[in-house]
């Protein structure tokens, strides 16, 4: 069991980040090292949502919402109750995108979830859980509320109204909705959920009130006991922290690796507020993440970076093309960007007189648009999501369009961007997702094997340099984070690829990959991941056991 540390040495104080009184985690009274725990905690709350099949997923709609039948056809005997997906009522949907809609259901469920708990809550639970920061709601005029907060305070009410549609009779659900004093619970209770929640909805005394950083100290890990009935996380110093200094987390996933104007976006759309960190607000920053090709010192036709230029190294031969950094303000009307190499300075200001900066101007604009659309194809958020049909036709599209996007993020952004090496990571994972399962079913026929084992074997060539250049470019970003917190899947993804290929030499290279996130492993994954880690490592050493020869067998085949 991961030590619960000291908290007095803990604080929940005013936060650098903002004026308005907000609060945060700090360490008050003692140091800590990279990779210490710095507090274990069971979530007060986890507003869940339904989407696995457990007990509490089918007694949860059973209470909730009036059921909507699975087809029959994949219906199972004791979920017919379950609801496959909420629908929400054509009326209150009406001209909002796929994005609102998705954000109401998951409010409209956690609503449902917290109407199930609150008769077994205590009061002292509640006590902490309303104590949480939430815009406030006490006024009409809004004051002291942000616009980003303004849209939350919409939405819950939003959501609120749906519930009171929807909620079945005699339900929990329905009784909290239909009395007064229960609908100004649940609309704090809404805002709290959506600005301290966690994965899964955990929602926690202490942890939620650590404040968010681009440059986050710390990160928020599984607990590494592993009782089934556990549900503990754990926060561990990402770097060393000293005394007295914020303990900050990162809200953004895999979207703490993205540029500015993306960081801003998610943090708005899921938690509301305007990121004041340090990594954002420095006016004249070098954050590498934000860095476009410059516009000036970067051929283009049209569009389009030349081909020589769009995968550019840097400092070989005379390629002295280069990244420029954004300047004055972090507004897209006032932002420029300068470049290092070439020492010009490109400007978005769409009154440009000359006809060379109107078209550098353009350039930037097209690398905005291009980073937008990358996004919403991650979020699933475009035309081709939600054109797409059923089954593995989808898949195919879905395939298809990455490659498109992958092409367009380097064409346009180039290699080095953000864009480029999150669409090649998508596209990494799920050539080594199929790896697996083809390299398994081969051995049949001699003349088709060695064809997808050329393949398989280019498969991986592929993803092992996408890999690297996404590790060069997240170290080079200089986050107290490891890049591991990243690439770690991928990365082991790529090295177990390597192992099952069976034989020593690529068994060897597996160990060169593995000792990029061994450190991060024992600091920050479980125990079972530890024990994958290293076997991956050892695997060389049973290269002469049954298992290797084996898989040598089936290369010879190949062969
Ligand atoms: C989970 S709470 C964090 C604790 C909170 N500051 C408090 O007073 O309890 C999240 C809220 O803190 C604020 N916040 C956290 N990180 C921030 C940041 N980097 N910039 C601006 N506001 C931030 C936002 O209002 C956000 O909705």
């Amino acid at each position: 069991m991961t030590e619960v540390r000291d908290l007095s040495s803990l604080k929940v104080a005013a936060a650098a980040i903002d004026s308005s009184c907000q609060f945060g985690l700090f360490a008050s009274s003692k140091a800590y090292k990279k990779g210490d725990a710095i507090l274990s905690e069971s979530p007060l709350i986890i507003l869940k949502h339904p989407s696995e099949p457990d007990k509490v997923r089918s007694q949860f709609d059973k209470s909730c919402f009036a059921a909507k039948k699975k087809p029959s056809n994949d219906q199972d005997e004791n979920d017919d109750n379950i609801i496959t997906d909420l629908t929400l009522p054509a009326s209150s949907t009406k001209d909002l995108t796929a994005h609102h809609i998705k954000k109401l259901k998951g409010l409209a469920l956690a609503a449902a979830s917290y109407a199930m708990h609150r008769p077994n809550l205590t009061d002292e639970t509640k006590e902490k859980l309303f104590q949480l920061y939430h815009p406030s709601t006490n006024n009409n005029q809004g004051d002291g509320v942000s616009d980003d907060e303004k849209s939350a305070l919409k939405l819950v009410n939003q959501a609120l109204k749906i519930c009171q549609k929807i909620a079945a009779p005699d339900t929990s659900l329905n009784r909290l909705v239909q009395d007064a004093k229960g609908a100004d619970e649940l609309i704090n209770l809404l805002l709290i959920y959506s600005c301290n929640a966690f994965e899964g909805g955990r929602i926690y005394h202490r942890l939620s009130r650590a404040n968010h950083s681009c440059n986050p100290n710390a990160i928020v890990c599984g607990s590494s006991s592993g009782g089934d009935d556990d549900d503990v996380s754990v926060l561990k110093a990402a770097c060393d922290i000293a005394e007295g200094e914020e303990i900050t987390i990162s809200y953004l996933g895999s979207y703490l690796y993205a540029g500015y104007p993306t960081r801003q976006r998610v943090l708005k759309d899921s938690k509301y507020f305007t990121c004041q960190c340090d990594r954002c607000s420095s006016t004249v920053h070098s954050d590498l993440a934000s860095c476009l090709p410059c516009p000036v010192c970067h051929p283009r036709t049209g569009r389009y970076l030349d081909e020589d230029v769009m995968f550019d190294e840097g400092d070989e031969g005379d390629l002295t093309v280069s990244y420029a950094t954004p300047k004055n303000g972090m507004i897209a009307e006032e932002r420029s960007i300068e470049c290092k190499g070439c020492n010009k300075i490109t400007s978005f200001n769409p009154n440009e007189q000359s006809m060379r900066k109107k078209k550098e101007a353009a350039c930037v604009n097209y690398m905005n648009k291009a980073e937008e659309k990358v996004y919403d194809r991650l979020e699933g958020n475009d035309s081709v999501t939600s054109n797409g049909s059923d089954g593995d036709k989808n898949l195919d599209v879905e395939k298809e369009a990455n490659e498109q996007f992958y092409e367009m993020a380097t064409s346009i952004c180039g290699a080095k961007h953000w864009t480029t090496h999150f669409m090649n990571l998508s596209l990494i994972e799920e050539s080594l997702a199929n790896f697996q399962s083809t390299f398994m079913s081969m051995g049949q026929n001699a003349a088709e094997d060695a064809e997808t084992m050329e393949e398989l074997l280019t498969g991986i060539a592929e993803a092992a340099d996408g890999i690297e250049r996404a590790w060069m470019y997240a170290s080079g970003l200089n986050l107290k984070t490891d890049p591991s917190q990243w690439l770690f899947d991928y990365t082991v993804g790529l090295a177990r690829a390597l192992v099952s290929l069976g034989d020593a030499k690529s068994q060897q290279y597996a160990v060169q990959w593995i000792s990029k996130v061994e450190d991060y492993a024992e600091a920050f994954e479980s125990d079972g991941m530890q024990k994958v880690v290293s076997s991956l490592k050892n695997a060389w050493k049973r290269h002469t056991s049954s298992e290797g020869e084996e898989s040598d067998k089936k290369r010879q085949k190949v062969a």
